[in-house]
């Protein structure tokens, strides 16, 4: 009996520890079915402690509860809100009393509520403004304590900037299941945080991105086989690997192309005014002096804002197959390898992990050495190039042609850095394609099935037109861009004093903005609902 009882008080001890372990582990463990989500679904509601910020965060949001221009952000309170209500609350303990307890799902969760209101708090003029003139403004320039002594503190507990982000905040962190027992697709999930909508085009946008990583798991399983099959010299493995890769990749593409019912274009540039930087530290008209982070640092800080660009998915293919290797040193490489520290750490640290076990298994030169590897690789290659593709396609619709701002959210300049990308993968993948028999009968004569040659031939074909419209393309951006220029030295040369009078900034906006061809052309912009191109 007395033996019984410490046996149970064994196992409810390591039961215990077994919790504390799981609980401790990092948000954004990778495995071979969760991917790049989240080791568990989001955490949907915070602490008891943390209900001003939760109540802050329902009534912030431009349509909220479904009712038009309702929120605090459409009415421009927000700014006020925040520091009446936060005041005095000495939530700092709170905060301390939970990144002890190192439940690392719940500290991403408070990250991504405090990132929501630190965004909305910085660039809610810049979105007031944008309402009214369809020309961005300044934001506010220092984020008060209350937001950000707990923004450090938490991002320091998960290795993050204090700053909103793309996985733990705005995007993978930013779903529940409808149906718990359901699968992680999008018809299945329902969004969390917003700033314009729960509904229509932000939702949208978020969650496709979410179905998409959905699909990850079989990414992480395919490169982990690769990689390892590579070592071992075992062809057969590899080819099921690369043909894994492939069938992920496709699911990805086909999730991806929902963007355009799913999000309208003219919506994007409703939402996106929040999802914006304070980076970089040089030239950002937004944020001409960076943020002070009260009770932080006297010195202000400068972030990157959300961006798909630190999604692990594509950065992932690139290592795998070693096309970044591809990829020039310059300045567009440098924001790209920059982008990958706005990542949780483990993401960070795997995708680097790729990088060099890639290099190190010889994948690109083991799959060049036989017919149906470098097939499977070409296919697979040819993915990628129409995940860009297709990426360069929505940056247009939803960006260009909407907006003449010309640094993305998160800090790139858009039309120099995509396109540069997509032609260095289309590089990649007609000298992939090159070192291949050049006619569909002598593929088939290299052992290849008839519906893998045709695939390649395909892809080859591709592989050309995208060359040749890129060039095309460039050719007219340039010119654009020249315009831009030009446009630009013009009004810095004569209209600056003119615009600066007359330019009153939202309110809480501290700095007058210096020239107008800095952030964006004036444009008649009416808001509508999301999701309702015919409104917006
Ligand atoms: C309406 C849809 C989208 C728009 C307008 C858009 C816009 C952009 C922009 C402007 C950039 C340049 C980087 C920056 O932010 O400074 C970028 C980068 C990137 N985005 Fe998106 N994006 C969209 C959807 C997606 C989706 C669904 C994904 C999927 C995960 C994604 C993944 C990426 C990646 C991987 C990059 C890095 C670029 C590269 O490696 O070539 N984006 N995006």
């Amino acid at each position: 009996m007395f033996k019984t009882q410490i046996n149970a008080a064994k196992a409810a001890t390591f039961q215990l520890s077994e919790r504390a372990v799981a609980k401790s582990l990092p948000a954004f463990t990778i495995t071979r079915s969760r991917g790049f989500l989240p080791r568990e679904d989001p955490v949907q509601k915070l602490p008891a402690a943390f209900a001003p910020i939760e109540s802050l965060l329902d009534r912030m949001t431009i349509h909220a509860n479904g009712k038009q221009n309702s929120g605090l952000l459409a009415t421009g309170q927000f700014g006020d809100a925040v520091n009446h209500e936060l005041k005095g609350l000495n939530l700092e303990q709170k905060i301390d009393e939970a990144i002890l307890s190192n439940d690392q799902m719940m500290i991403s969760a408070l990250f991504r509520d405090y990132a929501f209101l630190t965004s909305a708090y910085v660039l809610e003029p810049v979105d007031v403004e944008f309402r009214k003139t369809g020309v961005y403004t300044t934001g506010r320039s220092v984020l008060p304590r209350e937001l950000a002594v707990p923004m450090k503190k938490l991002a320091d507990a998960l290795g993050h900037f204090p700053f909103m982000e793309y996985a733990s905040v705005y995007a993978l962190q930013n779903w529940a299941r409808k149906d718990p027992a359901g699968d992680v697709s999008y018809d299945n999930l329902r969004l969390l945080r917003a700033f314009e909508s729960h509904e229509g085009s932000e939702k949208g946008f978020i969650l496709v991105h979410v179905d998409m990583v959905a699909n990850s798991g079989k990414l992480i399983s395919a490169a982990e086989d690769a990689i390892n099959a590579a070592v071992a010299k075992d062809r057969p493995a590899f080819n099921a690997a690369l043909e894994l890769l492939y069938s992920a990749y496709q699911s990805i593409n086909l999730s991806m192309e929902t963007m355009w019912g799913r999000s309208k274009p003219a919506d994007y540039i409703k939402f996106r005014s929040f999802i914006f930087g304070t980076a970089p530290k040089e030239g950002n008209p937004m944020f001409p002096n960076g943020v002070v982070y009260e009770g932080v640092d006297e010195k202000p800080m400068y972030f990157r804002g959300e961006s798909g660009a630190n999604d692990s998915m594509i950065p992932l293919g690139d290592n795998l197959l070693e096309i970044t290797a591809s990829l020039p040193e310059n300045e567009l490489t440098s924001v790209l390898r920059e982008f990958r520290a706005y990542r949780p750490p483990t993401q960070r640290e795997y995708i680097a992990g790729v990088e060099a076990r890639a290099r190190l298994a010889g994948v690109k030169k083991f799959a060049e050495a036989d017919p149906k590897s470098l097939a499977m690789y070409v296919l697979n290659v040819d993915q990628i190039r129409e995940f860009r593709q297709r990426h360069w396609s929505f940056t247009k619709e939803y960006i260009i042609r909407r907006s003449s701002y010309g640094i993305a959210t998160g800090g790139s300049p858009i039309l120099k850095y995509l396109p540069s990308n997509l032609a260095t993968v289309t590089t990649v993948l007609s000298e992939a394609c090159a070192q291949l028999p050049s006619t569909s009968s002598a593929l088939v004569n290299a052992g290849l099935s008839e519906d893998l040659a045709d695939a390649v031939e395909k892809c080859r074909k591709r592989a050309e037109v995208q060359a040749r419209v890129l060039e095309a393309e460039m050719a007219v951006w340039e010119i654009v861009g020249d315009q831009k220029r030009h446009e630009a030295e013009r009004v810095a040369a004569g209209a600056v004093k003119e615009d600066d009078k007359t330019n009153t900034p939202a309110s809480g906006g501290e700095a007058t903005r210096s020239s107008k061809a800095d952030l964006g052309e004036e444009k008649i912009l009416q808001r509508g609902w999301v999701g309702n191109d015919g409104v917006g």
